[in-house]
């Protein structure tokens, strides 16, 4: 395995990039440790197949630096990386059996028979197939042969780093749920580098340790699954992860103000240390909370406003509430024995939970 690095490494597949628009993948440093497990998380055109497809050598980036364990691989290609990679869609040899789709890394790599019946059979019990060995991969369900072609991917030791594109999108949501559990109990017990690409939240966040976040061509944060939700650096990962997402207000200060701020005409009191980091801020500056941190308050309460809440739904473990707050949308998860019902309500919006942002960003919790 191996620990990967970016040294201001950006792409753009067209010539003479100039404005961050021109970047399919801003230029950025970043480090994917030894033996981490990463999710790479980001809507559809982020470039996360860009990425994943400079580290594997499939593209050579137009900008910096690949290293892997210090040595530059920029320009190396595929072959010579020591990568596995599991697509959205099975690579397998229909024609052979299972025993002999999951040796193929590894006869191909001249690994002593001995050990590829070892390793082929340990692989074969983490996903369960032992008992389809023998069985041809021809007449299998599209779900057993991705199962194959994950099991490729894991079935070498000596890989530099395991990448895998969306490989859970053909498989049932029941088994999905079976095999990401099994992808992370494998990553515990083997401690390989995992990279895995996926535009589900869900999966990203039970698979990873560090969930890596992009838009528009870059890295809005890196992270661990409970510090993308309580800690969101930037606006896109409070809008991108949770659901529904983090709701966000407008912010304007008033310099003679030290206890407040305003959404629209709405006045909400706050911690003076909030106010005056708002204060030296300069940009645009959002106020952000997510539904689960929002409660209901006594009228007039401080960090409380009132809200036009038109629907109300039982979720078992909450109710979800629907409405508007100083003209703008507001979802929030109340208690399951909240007294909430349609019509106006008093709510906690500014709670220790609650984020403050600067031109998208950050900057104070
Ligand atoms: N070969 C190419 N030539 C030109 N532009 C490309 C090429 N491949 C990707 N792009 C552009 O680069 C940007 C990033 O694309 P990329 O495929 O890396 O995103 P993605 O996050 O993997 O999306 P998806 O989840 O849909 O695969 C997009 O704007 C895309 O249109």
């Amino acid at each position: 395995m191996a620990r990967i690095e970016f040294r201001n490494l950006g792409h753009a597949y067209g010539p003479h990039p100039s404005a961050p628009s021109d970047f399919a993948l801003q230029p950025m440093n970043m480090v994917w440790e030894d033996g981490g497990a990463y999710a790479l998380l980001g809507p559809s055109g982020c470039g996360k197949s860009t990425l994943l497809n400079i580290i594997s050598g499939l593209l050579t980036p137009s900008h910096g630096q690949v290293l892997f364990d210090g040595k530059d691989v920029t320009t190396t290609p595929t072959r010579g990386r020591n990568i596995a990679q599991v697509f959205q869609f099975p690579v397998l040899y229909d024609t052979m059996t299972v025993y002999d789709n999951l040796a193929f890394p590894l006869r191909n790599r001249k690994v002593p028979e001995k050990e590829v019946h070892q390793r082929v059979h340990e692989v074969a019990e983490i996903l369960g197939m032992s008992h389809t060995l023998k069985q041809r991969a021809s007449g299998m369900s599209a779900d057993a042969k991705q199962k194959i072609s994950l099991g490729r991917g894991l079935v070498r030791k000596d890989v530099s780093a395991i990448l895998f594109d969306e490989p859970l999108t053909v498989i049932d949501p029941h088994l999905k749920w079976q095999l990401r559990r099994q992808l992370k109990q494998i990553h515990q017990q083997l401690k390989l580098t995992l990279i895995y690409v996926t535009h589900d939240q869900v999966e990203a966040l039970t698979f990873a340790d560090e969930v890596v976040v992009m838009t528009n061509g870059k890295i809005v944060q890196k992270g661990a699954p409970d510090a993308l939700f309580e800690r969101p650096d930037h606006t896109f990962v409070g809008y991108f992860i949770g659901s529904p997402g983090m709701n966000f207000y407008p912010v304007s200060v008033d310099a003679a103000d030290e206890r407040g701020i305003h959404i629209g005409s709405h006045r909400i009191e706050l911690d003076p240390a909030q106010v005056s980091v708002l204060k030296r801020a300069q940009g645009t500056l959002q106020m952000g909370i997510r539904p689960e941190f929002i409660e209901l308050a006594p009228a007039g309460s401080h960090g409380a406003l009132e809200a036009d809440i038109w629907n109300v739904q039982h979720l078992g473990t909450c109710q979800l509430v629907s409405g508007t707050v100083a003209g703008h949308p507001l979802k929030g998860k109340l208690a399951a024995n909240a007294a909430v019902q349609p019509g106006r309500h008093w709510l906690r919006l500014a709670r220790p939970e609650t984020i403050f942002f600067c031109n998208d960003e950050r900057i104070a919790r």
